[in-house]
């Protein structure tokens, strides 16, 4: 039998209703989850309870660092910016220009619509007052997750952007250069270094004298990040859980092995908690994939993360019947990432309807969106895409109904208001227009 890095599962002639398809990969296990909420709501409290001093003690932590504030001042960001290396900055400037054509094309305009002669409904799309961005930078740098999170920030009109990013050790706790260095060429100047749970509360609660609270968070992160994005939305709006990366792949005889493994490796790199799912009909494909995995691990710089993500409980490979049930399947997991590798891609894409995001064909893989696409990486993760979609300008954007009616429009529907605030037992509701008609009334 052929070794193998990730599990199979055989599904072939298996009926599953829709409940028993979503346990067949399971996300993380509730124990975990568990752990991370209380861990996740001692932090939030105590930020909200402490602020500055909490923020400090974290930053020791969970990061290794003391630190007196976590504002960076603007003279690291102007450095970091003129520092950057002119290769990093060119694909800076090639992402953040694909995908500011992308949010800007896809900004809604206000929809006015007239009823009647003086009488009319906008829907005004509203940018958001004051936001707070995530940048991860745990495990790995993500100045690409400036990108994808300020760009649509900006297209939609935010007028105050603060952003955090964890503090690192090895560049006098300020976040990674690469990281200040893509806020700076985004002409974002309020950046925090402050890292996981604790940056999520200093946004929601806001830290006396240091700063102020917002109304939307956005930005993806670890299981802390994600779980604390969770518990304060609420208070404030978040964009969707964009929690440990997923990958799925559905794929038949027609794939590449060596692309099909070298994507699940790509997202397996983020993180231990990563999930990868290969669905196929194909078993040729399967053992020429599990093959690949292991020819390629030999040669992966992040190892052991990669083997760990690949072969958690929470990675499988999937063998089906046929596309029909692969499309079930995949439909089930709602993954943040789903690739389609197969004959007619697109019109097999055309079927799915829960994916934060789809790339169709051999060449377009998971990280051709992470980084250049023009589309966006922040994406919805543990089966929540299901229900919500991946970071926009749309995000940062709230549709306020406006209504304009005059006395002569107001006075065509008063009967009906009368008729349907009587039908409510809310009498004063039809009076309110009532009296407007009495003939002591002079409104105009
Ligand atoms: N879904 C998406 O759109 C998307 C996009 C990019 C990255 N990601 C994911 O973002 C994540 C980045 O994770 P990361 O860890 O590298 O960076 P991160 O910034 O999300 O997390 C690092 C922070 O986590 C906190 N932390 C670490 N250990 C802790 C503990 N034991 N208890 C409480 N807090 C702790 C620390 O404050 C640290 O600063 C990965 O899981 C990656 O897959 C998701
Ligand atoms: N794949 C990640 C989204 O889950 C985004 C990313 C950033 N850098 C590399 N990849
Ligand atoms: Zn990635």
């Amino acid at each position: 039998m052929t070794k193998q890095l990730m599990r199979t599962l055989d599904l072939r002639g298996e009926q599953l209703t829709l409940a028993q398809l979503r346990r067949v990969v399971p996300r993380a296990a509730g124990e975990d989850t568990a752990i991370a909420e209380q861990r996740v709501r001692e932090v939030l409290q105590n930020v909200q309870s402490d602020g500055l001093s909490a923020l400090r003690e974290y930053a020791e932590l969970f990061d290794g660092v003391s630190q007196e504030h976590p504002r960076v001042p603007e003279e690291a960001l102007a450095s970091a910016l003129a520092e950057l290396d002119p290769h990093i900055r060119q694909a800076l400037e090639e992402s953040i220009a694909r995908a500011r054509r992308v949010a800007e094309a896809q900004r809604p305009q206000d929809v006015p619509v007239q009823l009647a002669r003086g009488a009319e409904v906008t829907l005004r799309w509203q940018a958001m007052r004051r936001v707070g961005l995530y940048v991860p930078g745990g495990l790995a740098v993500y100045p690409s997750s400036v990108v994808m999170n300020v760009v649509p920030a900006l297209a939609a009109g935010v007028g105050s952007i603060a952003l955090a990013s964890p503090p690192q050790k090895a560049f006098g706790g300020l976040p990674h250069p690469t990281i200040l260095a893509a806020a700076a060429l985004l002409g974002v100047n309020e950046v925090y270094a402050i890292g996981g749970a604790q940056a999520i509360a200093a946004f929601a609660y806001g830290i006396e004298d240091e700063l102020e609270p917002v109304d939307l968070i956005t930005g993806p992160g670890n299981v802390y990040v994600a779980t604390a994005k969770r518990l304060v939305k609420g208070l404030v709006g978040i964009d969707s859980e964009a929690g440990p990366t997923e990958i799925a792949i559905l794929a038949d005889h027609s794939a590449e092995a060596a692309f099909v493994a070298a994507d699940l490796i790509s997202q397996a790199e983020h993180d231990p908690a990563a999930a990868a799912v290969l669905v196929t009909p194909s078993v040729e494909l399967t053992e020429q994939v599990q093959r690949e995995l292991l020819a390629q691990l030999a040669t992966t710089k992040h190892a052991d993360r990669v083997q760990q993500g690949l072969g958690g409980g929470q990675s499988a490979v999937l063998l089906v019947d046929d596309l029909a049930q692969g499309l079930d399947v995949v439909n089930a997991y709602a993954a943040e990432h789903l690739e389609v590798i197969t004959e007619n891609a697109a019109e097999v894409a055309a079927q799915v309807h829960s994916a934060g995001a789809i790339f169709i064909g051999a060449s377009s893989p998971v990280s051709l969106g992470d980084y250049c696409a023009g589309s966006n990486h922040v994406l919805p993760t543990s089966g929540t895409a299901a229900f919500s979609s991946g970071l926009g300008v749309q995000t940062f954007l709230r549709g306020i109904q406006v209504i304009d009616y005059d006395r002569a429009a107001l006075a065509q529907l008063a009967e009906h208001i009368v008729a349907l605030s009587r039908a409510e037992d809310l009498p004063a509701h039809g009076d309110a227009v009532s009296i407007r008609f009495k003939p002591s009334s002079t409104e105009a």
